[in-house]
């Protein structure tokens, strides 16, 4: 198992595509779903321990992966169960399946196990599943000590096998109640429900304690609300190359000051302040946590710490060229002061974090005409007021976004992308629910701010200060405010 980071996001065409370019080098279809369930079986056995595994298994190649991984568990000596939803429609599913010695039990009448591997549906699921499943698998005559090993006669589609006649069942449901009866929840690939590249649910599924991503983690893993379906997320290996422009963010490589460093070297950063003083505070408060080793406040300000330099705002001020980042619309407001500083800031020509008001002053076509590295830090209502309401998923906004503006997007949220106008994006996994709090975004803009004043390129400025925040909210536990977030960037950064 595979830990996250780092790691390529695929779509599920582009899944399919690299499995297609394996399979063009002679590598078949059953070998792909051999290797995938041998893992899943060795990651389920591992997490299981001794308890009994029930796993679920739908039409397709999803369901194909199910029976490979009951084969390999009764094989490794797991006491394992297989229950169906319907007839497999895949010739590499139906192999599966007849590769596998146990019963097959209706999907409807199966019985709880404490470990259920739910393999129903993975990246195939097109559309929601309609509650009913059209080809309920009847209970296989029950014979005596039936148990692993039973002969393959017994198995759907088999000569033996008699087809539903009791009626629907709800798949649905069925999952719902099995799963919540588990004490170990494990989806194979995604939790059954999902649309693996929107973040969406076709249909609402359980909550899973565990997926297992077979080949490459997709944007189902990443995005809300789908991703809060997945539980934990782990890789499994299955010797399918893939690569992609699309990455899980992962911890930045931040050197510590060297023996000659001084404060202007680690980077100077002016953070403009406007009609809700605080605001502006917090983001110069967190780009010193984060480790700029000057940074200045422009405009009122009243708050700790004795560190920060304040001034009045100038055009004097705004001109100093050490200033290595503009951070500028926390709290700026938006009257005619604040449109004065933010026409002054954006003609200063220093390197740019434009968050809050700043992003409601703004137009897609000013930002575009910009010619300093530019960072935009929208939540989603700066967003849609910036760029237009979308019925797009995430990637493809924040993306467009780029693109458009010639600006690193980070869209904020519990899913925050980030995106670059070369189409590059870093997805960041699971953010802390605590961030709902006033503030938390100043301290983003901040910490980002001391991310690109210490020269790194405006992607990896953007992705380092989104990693630290995370960081530090996960550092903080729960009910902490903004002004504990930007402290604890200084654990964060400790950490790397
Ligand atoms: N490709 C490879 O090389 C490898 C793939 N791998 C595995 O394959 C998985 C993808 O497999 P998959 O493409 O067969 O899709 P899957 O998710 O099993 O389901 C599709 C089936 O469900 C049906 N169906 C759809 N919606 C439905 C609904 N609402 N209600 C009812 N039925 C519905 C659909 O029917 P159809 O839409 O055609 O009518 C079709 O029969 C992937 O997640 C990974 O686990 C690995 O083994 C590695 C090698
Ligand atoms: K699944």
């Amino acid at each position: 198992m595979i830990r996250i980071e780092g790691q390529p996001v695929l779509t599920a065409a582009e899944m399919r595509a690299a499995e297609d370019a394996v399979i063009a080098t002679g590598v078949t279809v059953d070998t792909l779903m051999d290797r995938a369930g041998t893992a899943i079986a060795h990651a389920v056995r591992r997490l299981a321990g001794s308890n009994a595994i029930l796993i679920l298994c739908g039409p397709g190649n999803n369901g194909g992966d199910g029976y490979v991984a009951a084969r390999v568990l009764a094989e490794l000596g797991a006491t394992v169960r297989v229950a169906a939803l319907s007839e497999p429609r895949t010739d590499a599913a139906s192999a599966a399946r007849a590769g596998w010695p146990g019963p097959i039990e209706a999907l409807a009448e199966a019985k709880p196990a404490p470990v259920l591997v739910d393999a129903l549906f993975g990246t195939g699921l097109t559309r929601p599943l309609n509650g009913t499943s059209p080809q309920t698998p009847n209970t296989p005559p029950a014979k005596a000590g039936a148990q692993l090993g039973t002969a393959i006669d017994d198995v759907p589609g088999s000569p033996n096998w008699t087809p539903a006649s009791a009626g629907e069942v709800s798949v649905v449901e069925r999952l719902h109640t099995l799963t919540t009866a588990a004490t170990l929840a494990i989806a194979i690939d995604l939790p059954s429900g999902l649309a693996t590249d929107s973040g969406h649910a076709l249909t609402t599924p359980p909550v899973f304690h565990l997926t297992l991503a077979l080949g490459a983690l997709k944007p189902v893993h990443l995005l809300q609300p789908a991703a809060r379906y997945c539980g934990e997320i782990r890789l499994l290996d299955i010797g399918v190359p893939v690569t992609s422009q699309i990455e899980v963010l992962k911890s930045p490589h931040l050197a510590p000051p060297g023996p000659d460093a001084h404060k202007y070297t680690r980077g100077m950063v002016g953070v403009i302040a406007g009609t809700m003083a605080g605001a502006a505070d917090l983001a110069a408060l967190a780009a010193m946590r984060a480790g700029a080793g000057y940074v200045t406040l422009l405009g009122d300000s009243a708050g700790p710490p004795h560190a920060l330099v304040r001034a009045a705002f100038s055009d004097h001020a705004l001109a100093n060229d050490r200033i290595g980042a503009l951070v500028i619309g926390p709290g700026l407001g938006r009257d005619d002061t604040a449109r004065v500083r933010l026409d002054a800031a954006l003609a200063a020509s220093h390197p740019l974090v434009l968050d809050g008001d700043a992003l409601r002053l703004l137009d897609p076509d000013r930002i575009r005409a910009l010619t300093v590295p530019v960072i935009l830090t929208p939540h989603a209502g700066e967003f849609d007021a910036l760029f237009g309401r979308s019925a797009d998923d995430k990637i493809t906004r924040a993306r467009d976004a780029a693109a458009r503006t010639g600006a690193i997007v980070v869209f904020k949220g519990a899913d925050t992308v980030i995106a670059a106008p070369d189409g590059r994006v870093r997805l960041a996994p699971g953010a802390s629910d605590w961030l709902s709090t006033a503030g938390t975004g100043d301290v983003l803009a901040g910490a980002i701010g001391a991310m690109l004043a210490a020269g790194l390129d405006p992607l990896a400025a953007a992705a380092a200060g989104v990693w630290l925040h995370g960081e530090a909210a996960r550092r903080s536990g729960p009910a902490f405010i903004a002004d504990d977030l930007a402290d604890a960037l200084r654990s964060a950064r400790a950490s790397l």
